[in-house]
């Protein structure tokens, strides 16, 4: 299980007059499980961008039991992601041309961590996650079916946090409640933290804490918890 720190995080590129993200603090415990919300522009791609180490600090810190992601170097920090954080993107970034099983193992395979166990594991979880043909190219899936291979792809190595980016931005309703399903069991079984962005009003009452940006900054935290960004930056 992963904590999360954000201190005094503060993003600004050289074409932005102001920050695109400013956080002062926020904390998640170990095993929590939060939604980011907020309009388009307010910086949740940004926000995760920071927390998974995509995008390296040059203010402020982000510490996932204690380590701080811009104190490694890039190797490490891609070490650090693909040992610890599951990752669910919107657009799945599935192979083509390769099966289902070979899309959930390839990580595991580029990390040279794809052991017989790793393997049955990724075959018990497609029957968890009724998808039943392992050998099936991933293309030919439908988009439910290929979101669902994502997941199982993100949770492989039983990450100590999970991280998925609008999981059910392009599902029906009943793809996006399955795949919510997931996620959230998931989570809770597996012990893993859970940080979810995503604009499905479905989805994100089911997460026991919400934080909401606008501009960059938190303008609402279901635990009320966060300290406003302070100054006018
Ligand atoms: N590389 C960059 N250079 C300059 N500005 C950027 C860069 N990346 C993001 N921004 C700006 O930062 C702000 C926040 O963007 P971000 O992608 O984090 O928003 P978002 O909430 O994820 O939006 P959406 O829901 O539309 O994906 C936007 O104003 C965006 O234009």
């Amino acid at each position: 299980m992963m904590a999360l720190t954000l201190d005094d995080v503060s993003v600004r590129y050289a074409d932005t007059a102001k920050p695109v993200l400013t956080i002062a603090s926020l904390d998640l415990p170990a095993g929590g499980q939060l939604a980011i919300t907020g309009g388009s522009g307010s910086g949740k791609s940004t926000l995760v961008n920071v927390i998974t180490g995509l995008e390296r600090l040059r203010q402020g810190h982000a510490r996932w039991n204690g380590t701080d992601l811009a104190t490694l170097s890039e190797g490490a920090r891609d070490r650090f992601r693909a040992a610890h954080i599951g990752l669910v993107m919107q657009d799945f970034h599935l192979f083509p041309g390769l099966s289902a099983l070979d899309n959930i193992l390839l990580p595991a395979r580029l990390s040279r961590v794809a052991t017989t166990e790793c393997v049955a594991r990724a075959q018990d979880l497609m029957g968890r996650f009724g998808l039943e043909r392992s050998q099936q190219p991933v293309e030919t899936m439908s988009r439910g079916e290929m979101q669902r291979v994502a997941v199982a792809r993100a949770v492989l190595r039983k990450p100590g946090v999970i991280i998925a980016d609008e999981p059910t931005a392009s599902l029906d309703v009943e793809a996006g409640a399955a795949v919510a399903d997931l996620l959230l069991d998931l989570a809770e079984t597996e012990g893993s933290t859970l940080v979810v962005v995503s604009h499905d009003a479905r989805l994100v009452e089911r997460l026991p804490r919400r934080i909401e940006l606008k501009n960059g900054v938190i303008v609402h935290d279901t635990a009320g918890s966060h300290k406003p960004a302070g100054g006018d930056a």
